[in-house]
């Protein structure tokens, strides 16, 4: 850690720093100015090299020294550069002649290298060319007022175990020597390049241009230091393995050097350590887009900043082994660890995590893999005396690990951390080979299968970053039904998300050809537009379900709005993969028993949830109010009235006046029917109903147990759904002698449906007196009356609009926010 100087100086008041990405050609390095003209008086511009620049340079001192051929490559990076300078400042004469002597001095170098003439210093400085050659363009560009500064001059490190060092007294020598013969004014640096403590050229190692900015922003004693990336800032982990990754606001330097040093990439291990000897703000920016605010890393976290979540960031280091020395001698006995922990420094091995039972029977510690052998050599060499007398008995290695860390400030005097990470890797199956925890908690490190780690990374984000009641939704169906629940989401969705944890991401939607996946989420507004025309792909069902089960969001709920059986076939598998199911279908719940019982099964292993009130009385709390009735131990002694809001609508509108053909394609018109009007003139429909109640009463009944009268003359049964429609007129003589047959007695038509406790069940057009209740009923409305125990001689009775898109989606939509509102914990977000 660099010490503090005596004073303050403030030599420059900004810092910025661009990586290769920011300087990519000719067209970016021109977009610098701007960034750079935030109306601090004095600001130093710290450069990388051109993206690639750096690579193709190590490539071509390799090719050197092994005597290969690097012309090629030096031509072409000669070229490019020397393009970007006419690009940037084409009548700038001494921009390119300062490039072509760079690239001579690189050839002679190379030159040297092939002969023989190798040295650290002449790789470093063919490898640090590419700052050298960059901030001149950066200058060209910037204009006129600004100084260039070859951080050779000033800043003289030195080798060390932890990484470069910085000899800051000699530096700060070195500077204010450069400085005097600088006038003040704005500088452009290099970054990546130094002196070593013998006046040689050296670097600050792969990526220190981050590490460079830091340390001249401490020696010019700077306000603040903006590292210019292509990112939006620090986020939550990488969203390259977890797509819900959030950008963080903030962060402490214990922070951001605790995710650097477990792999976050977006900065240098080293970076903190100049900038929080003076507590110099560093703050992350994308150059791509400088309106996002991005992170600032600060000397502590703002105040409430941890209820966002306790854990900060989550990163995976892979490529890692356990290596774990047991002995029963080892119990009680001191000095045991301080002698592995000796004989892996003595053999270079750098240890990630350390863990110990309070037992101390085993010692166990995380190293690279490739450090993993030589590491266990030096181990049995040290214990060769207690392996030979028995004090210590094996060096056990365990290959293949990776290593997850959860980081942040907030989780210090935080209970219930590690319960939450450890329950989401729990629920992710994955199994934790080690644990560490430093007194500071600031960091939780598990040691985990390699195999494992995306997983483990993404259950352990969804379990600190999403909400607990995030869920990943896929719709079946967007037809009448599915069309308006899609228009409600739309409206709804916004507000639910402000005022609740409950957070549905629409990621799927399919129809009975195509689908569309997203990684995030799809609009319910433009979900339809996503499958039109030939949008998404064509329908798999099994990977529509295993996308909607994504492994990084933590419930998963399948909306099937379609009236198909192929679809309620797959119920009792998705039920028994953990998605909840929620659906207007009927086919489940009427159909075959088997798979009923399949589906009932399903749900009592894995607690996936079938919401299906929808498939009775549409919006009505018909099978709730049922369900209810049976679980506070009421017994249903009959059901009856009237079940379908569509023959509703029809006996209440047909009064003689209009054909009931017209008045059968008007209720298709008006979405009331089933895509198959057969359905429900055929009775049908209701029988499904009749089933779907009686099952959830206790009755084992199926369709073919309900005595169902049709409306579908016999030669119309079989022909197809078209056919039907243009030959809808042969229903109108039978119906209107039927109708006049009970108008001449006084009453009226009605279709009913009953069952009673011994499993009787009928549906069917009866004719009724004008006092009777069914005869007091509007449009499509259902009524439904429940003779129980408690409601013996006065029914219990729902009614209300049985029909229709609007009513029908809403009980879906209803059935939807029940789940997910069950799924949340009554204890807050993170308590
Ligand atoms: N319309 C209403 O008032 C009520 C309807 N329902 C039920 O709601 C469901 C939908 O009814 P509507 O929206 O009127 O039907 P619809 O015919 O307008 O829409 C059905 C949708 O399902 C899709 N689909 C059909 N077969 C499919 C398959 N094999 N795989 C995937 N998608 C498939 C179609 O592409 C279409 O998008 C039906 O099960 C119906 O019984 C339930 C209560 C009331
Ligand atoms: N077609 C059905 C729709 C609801 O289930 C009906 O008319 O009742």
């Amino acid at each position: 850690m660099p010490s503090a100087p005596p004073a303050s100086e403030h030599l420059v008041r900004h810092v910025h720093k661009f990586g290769g990405s920011s300087l990519a050609d000719a067209t970016r390095i021109l977009s610098l100015p701007p960034l750079v003209a935030d109306g601090a008086a004095s600001t130093l511009v710290v450069v990388s090299a051109m993206h690639g620049t750096t690579n193709a340079l190590v490539a071509m001192a390799d090719e050197a020294v092994a005597k290969g051929d690097w012309r090629a490559a030096w031509q072409a990076l000669r070229a490019r550069h020397l393009d970007a300078a006419a690009a940037i400042a084409a009548d700038n004469a001494a921009l390119h002649d300062a490039l072509v002597a760079d690239f001579d001095a690189l050839r002679e170098d190379l030159e040297a290298l092939t002969a023989g003439d190798a040295g650290d210093a002449r790789i470093a400085r063919v490898h640090g060319l590419g700052e050298i050659a960059s901030s001149r363009l950066v200058q060209a560009a910037l204009g006129d007022g600004w100084a260039r500064l070859d951080a050779r001059d000033v800043l003289v490190v030195h080798p060390g175990e932890m990484g470069v060092g910085v000899e800051w007294e000699a530096s700060r020598t070195k500077l204010a020597a450069w400085r005097a013969t600088h006038p003040p004014q704005r500088i452009v640096a290099t970054g990546f390049i130094a002196r070593g403590r013998d006046g040689n050229d050296t670097t600050l190692g792969r990526n220190g241009s981050d590490y460079s900015a830091a340390i001249l922003a401490h020696l010019f004693d700077a306000d603040e230091l903006t590292i210019w990336t292509d990112v939006d800032g620090v986020l939550s982990a990488d969203p390259r393995l977890v797509p819900d990754a959030t950008v963080l606001p903030t962060m402490s330097y214990a922070e951001a050097w605790e995710l650097a040093y477990f792999g976050a990439k977006v900065l240098h291990p080293q970076t903190m350590a100049p900038v929080q000897a003076r507590g110099i703000p560093l703050r992350i920016r994308n150059t791509l887009d400088p309106s996002v605010p991005g992170t600032w890393i600060l000397p502590e976290n703002p105040e409430g900043d941890a209820e966002l979540s306790p854990v900060k960031g989550l990163t995976i280091v892979r490529d890692m082994a356990v290596l774990e020395l047991v002995g029963n001698g080892m119990v009680g006995v001191p000095g045991t660890a301080e002698k592995l922990f000796a004989a892996l420094h003595g053999a270079g091995v750098s240890v990630t995590m350390i863990s110990q039972g309070s037992s101390e029977h085993s010692i166990c510690c995380v190293v690279r893999a490739s450090q993993v052998e030589p590491a266990r050599a030096a181990v049995e060499q040290a214990f060769a005396d207690a392996f030979a007398d028995g004090r210590t008995q094996a060096v056990e290695v365990t290959p293949d690990i990776a290593v997850l860390a959860a980081v942040g400030d907030g989780m210090v005097g935080f209970p219930g951390v590690a319960a939450r990470l450890f329950g989401a890797l729990a629920q992710a199956r994955v199994n934790i080979r080690a644990i560490a925890q430093g007194a500071s908690e600031r960091n939780i490190s598990v040691a985990i299968a390699e195999t494992d780690a995306t997983r483990a990374l993404r259950a352990a984000h969804s379990a600190f970053w999403l909400s607990p009641q995030t869920v990943s939704v896929g719709m079946i169906g967007p037809g009448n039904v599915g069309r308006t629940l899609l228009a409600q989401l739309a409206a709804v969705l916004p507000g639910l998300r402000s005022r609740s944890q409950v957070d549905l991401r629409l990621r799927a939607i399919a129809n009975s050809k195509r689908m569309a996946l997203d990684h995030f989420a799809i609009e319910p507004g433009d979900a339809i537009a996503r499958l039109h025309p030939e949008g998404g792909e064509p329908l798999d069902l099994d990977a529509f379900a295993a996308h909607v089960r994504a492994g990084h969001i933590p419930h998963a709920l399948i909306i099937d709005c379609s009236a198909s059986d192929a679809t309620a076939q797959k119920y009792p598998g998705w039920i028994a993969a953990g998605i909840h199911v929620v659906t207007p279908n009927k086919h489940a719940g009427s159909g075959a028993w088997t798979r009923y019982s399949a589906l009932r099964e399903a749900q009592r292993h894995s607690g996936a949830k079938f919401g299906y009130e929808a498939t009775v009385g549409a919006g009505l709390p018909v099978i709730l109010t049922l369900r209810n009735l049976i679980d506070t131990g009421d017994t249903l002694h009959a059901v009856d009235g009237m079940l379908s809001g569509t023959l509703a609508w029809l006996f209440n509108s047909y009064d003689g006046s209009r054909p009931f053909s017209e008045l059968v394609r008007e209720a298709r018109g008006l979405g009331y029917t089933e895509p198959d009007p057969r359905d429900d003139l055929s009775g049908l429909d209701v029988a499904r109903k009749l089933v779907i109640l009686a099952r959830e009463a206790g009755l084992q009944l199926s369709l073919e147990d309900v005595d169902v009268e049709s409306l579908v003359p016999e030669a119309l049964q079989d022909v197809g759904v078209e056919e039907f429609l243009a030959r809808l007129d042969e229903l109108d003589a039978p119906m209107d002698a039927r109708l006049r047959e009970a108008q001449s007695k006084g009453l009226g038509l009605r279709h009913l449906a009953r069952l009673t406790r011994d499993g009787k069940a009928t549906v069917g057009v009866v004719a009724l007196p004008a006092e009777h209740a069914c005869r007091h009923t509007r449009l499509t409305d259902n009524l439904v009356q429940f003779t129980t125990d408690r409601y013996a001689s006065n029914p219990l009775v729902v009614q209300g609009p049985g029909a229709g898109p609007d009513v029908t989606a809403a009980g879906v939509f209803g059935d939807v926010l029940a789940i997910a509102n069950a799924l949340g914990s009554s204890e807050g977000r993170y308590a």
